[in-house]
């Protein structure tokens, strides 16, 4: 997968060398590029903003640097948008970020995010890019950061931790939280015994089928008391008629 990042601070993107992130990029299962967008500006000042039109608090994203970048990165627009890059600029007013669109985007072959800053990005841009690239406004959640770098970050690794060869126990991936639609069960690890608290004795039976059954059962639990919208909208295969029978 090849990925490109436009941002006014790359420096916030050092992360990316780190951990599984940085080894999928080293063994070539990830090609990142971080991208200043100020490199698209001819001002001294290397201005990226400007005022609203309309009023309103803040300062707006420029256009000409964005188009002048995507130019940069998609020299070609591409015949087929529906094999076209993905561009997924970060906003509060996106569309929830979920595993699911997670899921989505690790099958693409390209990624391009766009990093707004101030209160957000000229819509032009979003419009213009839409000929050339299949754009995706994302939020991460109902709460309003600085600016889109970090909503990046977050959906870059549970994007990249889903491609293939990235994370070792591919198991991993169908037990945790939201990949069934249900919270995973809880977690142990030795001491059997610790502070006087004991591992449930299930999890040390070895009984296989015993442990499934408790694990699911847990993870049904934590569903109901942390997320009862999930049990709402999991798919009627999520929950099996067993679980509420036993
Ligand atoms: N993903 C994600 C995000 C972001 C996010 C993502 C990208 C950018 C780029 C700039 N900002 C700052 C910003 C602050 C306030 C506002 C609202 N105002 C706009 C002007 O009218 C008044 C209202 C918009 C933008 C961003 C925030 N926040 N929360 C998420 N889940």
């Amino acid at each position: 997968m090849r990925v490109d990042v436009l941002t006014i601070f790359p420096d916030y993107f050092a992360p990316l060398s780190l951990s599984l992130i940085g080894k999928a990029r080293t063994t070539g299962l990830l090609d990142v590029g971080v991208h200043d967008l100020r490199e698209w500006t001819h001002d001294v000042h290397r201005t990226v903003d400007d005022t609203p039109y309309g009023g309103g608090p803040g300062m707006v994203m420029r256009p000409e640097p964005w188009g002048a970048a995507f130019d940069t990165l998609l020299p070609v627009p591409p015949e087929d948008l529906d094999v076209a890059p993905v561009l997924i600029v970060p906003t509060p007013a996106g569309e929830r970020f979920s595993q699911a669109l997670a899921a989505d985007l690790a099958a693409e072959q390209r990624l391009i995010f766009a990093c707004g800053r101030y209160e957000g990005i000229d819509q032009r841009v979003l419009e213009d890019a839409a000929t050339r690239m299949r754009v995706r406004e994302v939020s991460l959640g109902d709460y309003v950061l600085f600016g889109g770098e970090v909503a990046v970050l977050v959906m870059l690794e549970a994007v990249v931790r889903l491609l293939p060869g990235v994370i070792g126990n591919a198991d991993s991936l169908t037990e945790e939280s939201h990949a069934n639609g249900l919270l995973e069960a809880p977690l142990y690890t030795k001491p059997a015994v610790w502070r006087g608290r004991e591992v449930p004795e299930v999890l040390r039976s070895g009984d296989h089928g015993k442990i499934a059954k408790w694990r699911r059962a847990q993870s049904l639990l934590r569903t109901a008391a942390q997320r009862p919208d999930m049990l709402a909208s999991a798919a009627p295969e999520t929950l099996d008629k067993h679980d509420v029978a036993t």
